[in-house]
């Protein structure tokens, strides 16, 4: 599955991240995500690929585009017997956020980003479109710190797994109140919090690499970016854990004072999820043989630089990760749009 489609997928991330960016700054959340939308999917079209979205813009009703359900490459074409031998081709699923942190585009703040995870038919988890309690840290604590503990046991768990006292841990969290509680006890255990407006994604993914200062992310963000943060956690040996939430109570957003926790539990058992509380890791969130990973930075961040535009042209910078080759690239791409006047060399 691999060989060309990790390198496709690449221009994928890096379409979607080029649209985006145009809009930074610009006050315009929402034509920020659907630029990078329309290009993620034209993109992925002219793949010889026999892809269906499992985590996408939501169900085809709401979602025009990028729809859970929606089939996409050209071997899923009506004509592609034309193009495809589809019985050469292995069906895959994937995961999409054309622009994760559309806020932050929008704002002009950092750690905004195009992504997407693959992975053969039914190995990525397709998760519904509930809030998600999220654990991630490094791959030396993976298996020692659980969700199941209190924050404080789990710093000092991370403590001995990194060789650091606890002073010296950076746990990210999202900035929002329900989390009032988890900040307070991170603080009293005594390591430092570093609040994220949007972007749990990257913060998760952060916590795989050494020498990004991000030493867990805990707290409750959206389960369809925990799926797409677990399959770069899968690859990348680091710790990934979730657990649905179900119960409104749990997050009292504006959002979710649209639903009730029956209702909820009835859509959970409706997808055959008979364990609301169930808690997934990352092999059981990204389960697939191969998976596949990739991401461009729309604004700067922590892993990736963010789009670069010069005259005729863009600089990117990617990440693809691949469980099959074990590898995590940093791809730095120069688009020549027209005729450049000059190729930035950094
Ligand atoms: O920041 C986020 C927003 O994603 P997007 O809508 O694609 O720009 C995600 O990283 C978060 O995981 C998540 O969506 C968020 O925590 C849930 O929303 P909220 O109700 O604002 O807490
Ligand atoms: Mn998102
Ligand atoms: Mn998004």
């Amino acid at each position: 599955m691999e060989n060309t489609l990790g390198l496709e997928i690449i221009e994928v991330v890096e379409k979607a991240a080029i649209a985006s960016a145009r809009w930074m700054g610009k006050g315009e959340k929402d034509t920020a995500d659907q630029v990078a939308v329309e290009a993620m999917r034209e993109r992925m079209n002219q793949i010889y690929m026999r892809g269906r979205i499992v985590i996408g813009e939501g169900e085809r009703d709401e979602a025009p585009m990028l729809y859970i359900g929606e089939e996409v490459g050209i071997c899923t074409r009506e004509d592609a017997k034309t193009y495809c031998n589809p019985d050469e081709l292995m069906e895959i699923d994937i995961a999409v956020d054309p622009c994760e942190g559309t806020n932050l585009v929008a704002y002009g703040q950092n750690g905004s980003m195009a992504v997407l995870a693959i992975a053969e038919k039914g190995g990525l988890f397709a998760a519904p479109d509930f809030y998600m309690r999220k654990l991630a840290a490094p791959a030396p604590a993976r298996g020692h710190v659980d969700i199941n503990k209190s924050a404080t046991e789990n710093l000092k768990i991370l403590s001995e797994c990194l060789s650091r006292s606890i002073d010296e841990l950076v746990v990210v969290v999202m900035d929002r109140p329900r989390h009032k509680d988890l900040i307070a006890e991170i603080r009293q255990a005594g390591a430092r919090v570093r609040l994220i407006s949007d972007g749990d994604v990257s913060a998760a993914i952060c916590c795989a690499f050494a020498g990004t200062n991000i030493h867990a992310l805990m707290g409750v963000g959206a389960a369809p970016e925990g799926v797409i943060s677990a399959a770069a956690m899968r690859c990348l040996g680091g710790h990934f854990q979730g657990q649905l939430i179900y119960d409104p109570a749990d997050v009292n957003t504006p959002e979710s004072e649209k639903w009730t926790r029956q209702g909820n539990i009835d859509r959970l058992n409706e997808m055959g999820i008979t364990d609301p509380d169930k808690v997934y890791n990352a092999e059981e969130l990204a389960s697939g043989k191969t998976v596949l990973f990739a991401a461009c930075g729309i604004t700067p961040g922590t892993l990736m630089e963010g789009v670069r535009y010069f005259h005729g042209g863009a600089r990117t910078q990617s990440l693809v990760i691949s469980s099959q080759s074990k590898t995590a690239r940093f791809v730095d791409t120069i688009h020549m749009f027209d005729e450049p006047k000059a190729l930035q060399l950094r």
